[in-house]
Parts: C-alpha cells; sequence; structure tokens
C-alpha cells in the first residue's frame, strides 16, 4: 500500500517538532505535521519561554533592593511597564515561532496550519476536509488547563491568559500549589500584584522532596505572597468589578483576578482516537509502551500526551528516540526514572533530581548530607535567606540516588548534577572532585559528614563520613 507521508504528526510543539525534523533531516522521511495555533506548542508561546522571561521582568525590586545593599544607595526599580514588556515579549515569540517553523520547512517537512484528528489507523482528516494517510502517525497533542470544577470557574484565568493580560491586576488569587502556582505567585506578586495563594495541602509542591517543599512555601510568604494554607476555593462571583471568592471554610475575599493552577490533562478529546482502536488511559492519555507505540501498531504518541513526565526536555528525547527508532533503525527508548527538574521561583529556585528523602527512606538504608546556609551575596545585602544542598547516598552501594538544591540559579546547578548521577557517580566520586570557590556549588563536593541515616539498619555507618 503506497501512503501520502511516511510519518504524518500531529501537534507542533516540543515533541512533534523534534520528531517530524529528526525524521525528514536525518532519515529522509516524507512527512507532514499539523499544528492548529502557534508553531512551537506550550513552551515556546505560552510556557516555560515567556514564563521564565518574567520571572526576569518580576525580579527588578528585588535585585534593586539588592543593590542597596551593596552601596547603590537610590538603586529602584521605578514603575513597570506591563504593555511594553508584553509587545517585547510578543516579538520574541514570533521569532522563535518562525525559527521552529524554518526549522521544518528546512528538513523538508510539509506544514498542515490546521487542526487535524484520526480518521483511521493510517488517515489523518484535516479541519478543511481533506485526508492524508500515512504509514506512521505520532500523535503530539500536548496538554491542557484543567479547571477544578467549582460554580463560576470560568471568571477564573489559567495560564495562557497570564501572557495576554492587559494589565497587572491589583489583587490577585492563584489556585493550586504545583509548579504552575508557585511561578506564577512569585511573577505576580513581583511585578507588583497583591498576590495570594490557595492550596488545598500545607506546603506547595506536592511530590518534591519535604525539605525543598517547605523552604518553597516560606520563601513564598516571605516575598509578600499571602497564603491561605490549607484552603480551597469552591465558588467565584462577579461583584463590583471585582470577583468574590468563597471558601471551604465559608470565608469570602474579593479579587480583581483569579488564575486556576490546577494541573493539566492529555489534549485528546475530539481526536478520534478511540474510533481508530487506539487506548486511552483514565486522564484520557494515549496509554503507549517503552516505544512511544499506542494499542494501534502504525500510531505512536510522545509528550504531555502521554502524561509520563510533563517536561519539555522529555517530550523532546521522546519524539527524537521515536524518530531514531522507527526511521533511523536506531531502537532508543527513553529513561523516565532520572530527570532533573526545576521551579523558577525566586529568589531562590527549587531544583531535583532522583529519589526524594522519603522516597529513599522508603526504598532502603541512605545516608542525608545536607548544607543549609546563607549565600554570601545576599547575606552581605542584607538578605538572611538560607540556600539548602541535599544529596542522598545509598548506604550500601554509595551511590548518590537523589540531589534536591533550593538556592539561587539551583536549575542551572542541576543540569551539571544530572551528568554524574546519569553516570551512576557515588558520593566517593563527588568528593574527588576539587571545588570551585567561592561559589554555592561548592557544597556539593565538600559535604563530608552524614546529616542522619535514614531507611533502616545501615550496612557500614562511617562509609562516605571521611
Ligand atoms: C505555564 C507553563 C510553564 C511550563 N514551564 C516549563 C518549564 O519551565 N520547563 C519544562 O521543561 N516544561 C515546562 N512546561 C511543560 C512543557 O511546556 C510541556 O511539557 C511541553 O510543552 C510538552 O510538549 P508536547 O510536544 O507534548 O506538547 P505541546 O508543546 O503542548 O504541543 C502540542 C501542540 O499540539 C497542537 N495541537 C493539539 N491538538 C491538535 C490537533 N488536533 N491538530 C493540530 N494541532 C494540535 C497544540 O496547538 C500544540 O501546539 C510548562 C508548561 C506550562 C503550561
Ligand atoms: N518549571 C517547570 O519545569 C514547569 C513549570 C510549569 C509547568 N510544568 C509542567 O506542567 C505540569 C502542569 O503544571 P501545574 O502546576 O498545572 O500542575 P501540577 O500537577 O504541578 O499542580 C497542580 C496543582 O493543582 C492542585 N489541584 C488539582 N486539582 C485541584 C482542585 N480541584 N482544587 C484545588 N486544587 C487542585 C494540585 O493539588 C496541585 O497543587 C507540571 O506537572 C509540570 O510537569 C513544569
Amino acid at each position: 500500500m503506497t501512503f501520502d507521508y511516511d510519518l504524518f504528526v500531529i501537534g507542533g510543539g516540543s515533541g512533534g517538532v523534534r520528531a517530524a525534523r529528526i525524521a525528514a533531516s536525518e532519515y529522509h522521511a516524507r512527512v507532514g505535521l499539523a499544528e492548529e495555533s502557534r508553531m512551537g506548542g506550550t513552551c515556546v508561546i505560552r510556557g516555560c519561554v515567556p514564563k521564565k522571561l518574567m520571572i526576569f521582568a518580576s525580579q527588578a525590586g528585588a535585585l534593586a533592593h539588592e543593590a542597596r545593599g551593596y552601596g547603590w544607595q537610590s538603586a529602584d526599580a521605578g514603575p513597570f511597564d506591563w504593555l511594553m514588556f508584553r509587545h517585547k515579549l510578543d516579538a520574541e515569540l514570533t521569532r522563535l515561532e518562525g525559527a521552529y517553523t524554518g526549522g521544518l520547512v528546512a528538513a523538508g517537512v510539509d506544514i498542515h496550519k490546521q487542526r487535524a484528528h484520526l480518521h483511521d489507523a493510517h488517515t489523518v482528516e484535516l479541519a478543511d476536509g481533506r485526508r492524508v494517510t500515512a504509514k506512521h502517525i505520532l500523535i503530539a497533542a500536548g496538554g491542557r488547563p484543567q479547571l477544578p470544577g467549582i460554580e463560576g470557574e470560568e471568571l477564573g484565568m489559567i495560564s495562557d491568559d497570564l501572557f495576554l493580560m492587559e494589565k497587572v491586576p491589583g489583587r490577585v488569587l492563584v489556585v493550586g500549589g504545583g509548579f504552575i502556582a508557585c511561578e506564577f505567585a512569585t511573577i505576580l506578586q513581583g511585578l507588583g500584584a497583591h498576590t495570594t495563594l490557595s492550596y488545598r495541602g500545607d506546603a506547595v509542591l506536592r511530590g518534591f522532596d519535604g525539605d525543598m517543599r517547605r523552604n518553597a512555601t516560606e520563601q513564598l510568604r516571605v516575598i509578600g505572597v499571602e497564603l491561605r494554607l490549607p484552603s480551597t476555593p469552591t465558588k467565584l462571583e462577579k461583584r463590583d468589578g471585582g470577583i468574590l471568592v468563597t471558601y471551604d471554610d465559608g470565608a469570602t475575599d474579593q479579587y480583581d483576578a483569579v488564575m486556576f493552577a490546577t494541573g493539566r490533562t492529555p489534549h485528546t478529546k475530539g481526536l478520534g482516537l478511540e474510533q481508530a482502536g487506539v487506548k486511552l488511559g483514565q486522564k484520557g492519555e494515549v496509554v503507549v509502551d517503552e516505544w512511544s507505540q499506542s494499542s494501534v501498531p502504525s500510531i505512536f504518541a510522545v509528550g504531555d500526551v502521554t502524561d509520563r513526565v510533563n517536561l519539555t526536555p522529555v517530550a523532546i528525547r521522546e519524539g527524537h528516540s521515536f524518530a531514531d527508532t522507527v526511521f533511523g533503525a536506531k531502537p532508543r527508548k527513553v529513561d523516565h526514572r532520572l530527570y532533573g527538574a526545576a521551579v523558577y521561583i525566586r529568589p531562590h529556585e527549587v531544583a531535583s533530581i532522583g529519589l526524594t528523602e522519603e522516597e529513599a527512606a522508603a526504598q532502603g538504608p541512605h545516608e542525608v548530607y545536607e548544607a543549609s546556609f546563607r549565600p554570601m551575596r545576599s547575606l552581605f545585602a542584607g538578605s538572611d535567606a538560607r540556600a539548602v544542598m541535599k544529596l542522598l547516598v545509598d548506604a550500601g552501594t554509595h551511590k548518590v540516588t537523589g540531589c534536591h538544591i533550593f538556592g539561587p540559579e539551583a536549575g542551572e546547578m542541576i543540569q551539571l548534577v544530572a551528568i554524574p548521577m546519569g553516570m551512576c557517580a557515588t558520593k566517593a566520586d563527588f568528593d574527588a572532585a576539587i571545588a570551585v570557590h567561592p561559589t554555592l556549588a561548592e557544597e556539593l563536593v565538600t559535604m563530608r559528614r552524614p546529616t542522619r541515616h535514614i531507611g533502616g539498619a545501615h550496612p557500614d555507618k562511617t562509609v562516605g563520613s571521611a
């Protein structure tokens, strides 16, 4: 049977673009790709990139404060021009969108700027009614925000809306305690909004190491975010030009804007997957095996639509591995067990890789090496903010199984820690590195004695504590 394409990709985000580009440019496959919105997807257009630029923008006040601590007595951030920033942001996203499109065109990918859905195991139907056939179809449709299902929730915003605001709200409520809630609460507070965060647990960032969670929660409070923990909004109503929020304990408060950051779900609705025989999971995710292959052999899926690890570099790796495997005769699986992640809150980020202390304790005997200190840069400027570095070491094998950093540029540090950890480095390997001084990261190679032992009986309590 002949097909119009060797590969048709639905979704031009992190995973889809990479898979299409590699299949076409490296393996000379005939590739078509449909994108219904802007090329680049969530990360480029309404995620990682604009979010991080907003984090940078929101730090002017804190930087001016620090400069005053260094003797620049009149340092002041001055007024923030949101519309000017938004205009520059739009231009930058347009530049990136062009770069992504250009990369695909240069690779020879046929771009269809419209929505697509499956017709059958080898056929895609485009919004304009055309049908195209492909030997392989890749679903890379990403995820979309999930609302909590409460009365009046349509009055609230989602993260996509934040990049398009006409002005910075005076009083804003952020609902949720995950990555997006913490990062956007930091941004909004830094841009001058009086920000409240409502979360149903006692500490934000569920799933992260307990110490990181406690520090992140406390930092949000210190930078001025009003924390309502634990609490859950139950109703939103329009009131006097604002939004009246009722909480589960009966309390009410009024805000100029409410933002829901209550998770994301796979974007599979209306894709025709079930009719084509593709098995979906409980959240609507495409169920795939270790090769990203769905229950229909010609249909694969990568990225957030599979709800494995919902991060851009993971989607990219999955897309690349799919192309190598199917078109390059280089079978490659993605190991989802070890990946670094950072939460870009300020002034200190949370960055993690591997086991949390709680997971390590459940797995068996571990040593915990921990340093908590005031970094010299902020200390000199008059801040009491503490940084925390933690290494978890398997007491039997001495391998470093987890690393957690709460500190300035923690994301940059964890990226480098990911290399030795991927090579199964032991604590002795870390110790063998001569420190770079004075840096924050030197703490990672100078922690000599375990702070505590966890996870039951230890085979040798002296190893690793020179
Ligand atoms: C606010 C926010 C901040 C984030 N920050 C980070 C971060 O700092 N670091 C990080 O690693 N990750 C971050 N993420 C997560 C990251 O953006 C995602 O994991 C990543 O974009 C997933 O890539 P993907 O290819 O699976 O999907 P996406 O990038 O979502 O791409 C899917 C694309 O498919 C298109 N599409 C969907 N259905 C169809 C259809 N039927 N026809 C045609 N096109 C379709 C969509 O328009 C979209 O462009 C963030 C996410 C958000 C929301
Ligand atoms: N820096 C980064 O790498 C980064 C940044 C943003 C997003 N992301 C990715 O995007 C994903 C989605 O981010 P997110 O913050 O939306 O999701 P999340 O899963 O991290 O957090 C969702 C939060 O919403 C809360 N919640 C869920 N349902 C609720 C309800 N009905 N009522 C009240 N609270 C509710 C949860 O308890 C949780 O705190 C992340 O898991 C991550 O993979 C990554």
